[in-house]
């Protein structure tokens, strides 16, 4: 595959960074990842505004906007030969001197990955489980996409590999987070519940996007802190994230549930499709 970095398209097997970049030696590194439908990068508004902001809490100089990012993903696009893409945008801080830095880092290496990633012709089905691993707190005042998955990674390896399993982290102190890779929501009735930020989850794009879908859809929507016994009187449950989009859970532990023929799942799922068909790129408040 073709990667773009620091301004030039190259072979994976060529790109490469310095063992002084601060985001291999510190984690001082943040990415975003997006979908890629028919050539038009979905939300890529929301993301960027999300990476920008991330970047100034970090004091990585850097600012990145639609009419810079467009044109190299469509070169990018080009160069790979697709059309549908899964893309990884990663920012580091750049090179420093082996030592805790507190100055600002004026020369980040900005990458951007691509690989092949179709439009699902049916909506998957996960089954989740509760992971003994607790989700860690965020390293800030909030939870940013930085290079820190240790956590996630631990969860992973507890979980296993298997494709059709997400893991569900609980707080510390017994609530419910969020997945592995993935925000968490359930319904009652006419009410979509799901965990609120300040248990320290991270605030997806996906997450926020479909919480304005569920206004659209006259669906009350409320986030807090709640105990997993919660689960227990959900009616539908699923997660989200911006690769894997809405993914209806058909079990949790030894509870099933409607999975993909869920009603709410079901219709969230047919507004995410209806805003993707109509190629959306800029933000979930179009
Ligand atoms: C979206 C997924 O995973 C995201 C991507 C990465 C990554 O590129 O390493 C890590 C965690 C997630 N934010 C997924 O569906 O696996
Ligand atoms: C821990 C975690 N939570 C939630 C999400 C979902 O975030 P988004 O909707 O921005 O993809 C991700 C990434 O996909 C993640 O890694």
């Amino acid at each position: 595959m073709i990667v773009f970095a620091n301004g030039e398209y190259i072979s994976s097997d060529e790109v490469k960074i310095s063992p002084f970049d601060h985001g291999f030696l510190y984690g001082l590194g943040l990415f975003e990842t997006f979908r890629i439908y028919e050539g038009h990068p979905f939300l890529l508004d929301d993301h960027l505004a999300r990476l920008n902001e991330g970047l100034r809490t970090l004091g990585i100089k850097a600012e990145y906007r639609r009419h810079e990012i467009l044109p190299i993903l469509k070169g990018l696009l080009a160069a790979n030969s697709l059309e549908n893409a899964y893309v990884r945008m990663n920012v580091s801080a750049g090179n420093g001197e082996i030592g805790l830095q507190t100055a600002e880092y004026e020369e980040p290496n900005l990458i951007l990955f691509m690989k092949p990633l179709g439009t699902p012709s049916q909506l998957g089905e996960k089954k989740l489980a509760l992971l003994n691993i607790r989700r860690n707190t965020p390293e800030g005042a909030t939870r940013l996409k930085s290079h820190h998955y240790l956590n996630n990674i631990l969860a992973k390896r507890e979980l296993g590999a298997s494709s059709e399993a997400e893991g569900i982290f609980l707080t510390r102190e017994g609530f419910l987070a969020e997945g592995i890779v993935s925000n968490l929501f359930w319904t009652e009735g006419e009410t979509l519940f799901t965990p609120s930020v300040e248990t320290g989850i991270l605030n997806g794009i996906t997450r926020q996007f479909v919480m304005k879908l569920a206004g659209k859809l006259q669906l009350g929507v409320q986030e807090g802190f709640y105990p997993q016994e919660a689960l227990l009187e959900a009616e539908e449950l699923f997660v989200t994230n911006s690769i894997q989009e809405v993914v209806p859970v058909s079990m949790f532990g030894q509870k099933t549930f409607p999975g993909k023929e869920g009603r709410v799942v079901q219709a969230l799922s047919r507004q995410y499709g209806e805003c993707r068909r109509k190629l959306w790129t800029r933000n979930s408040l179009q």
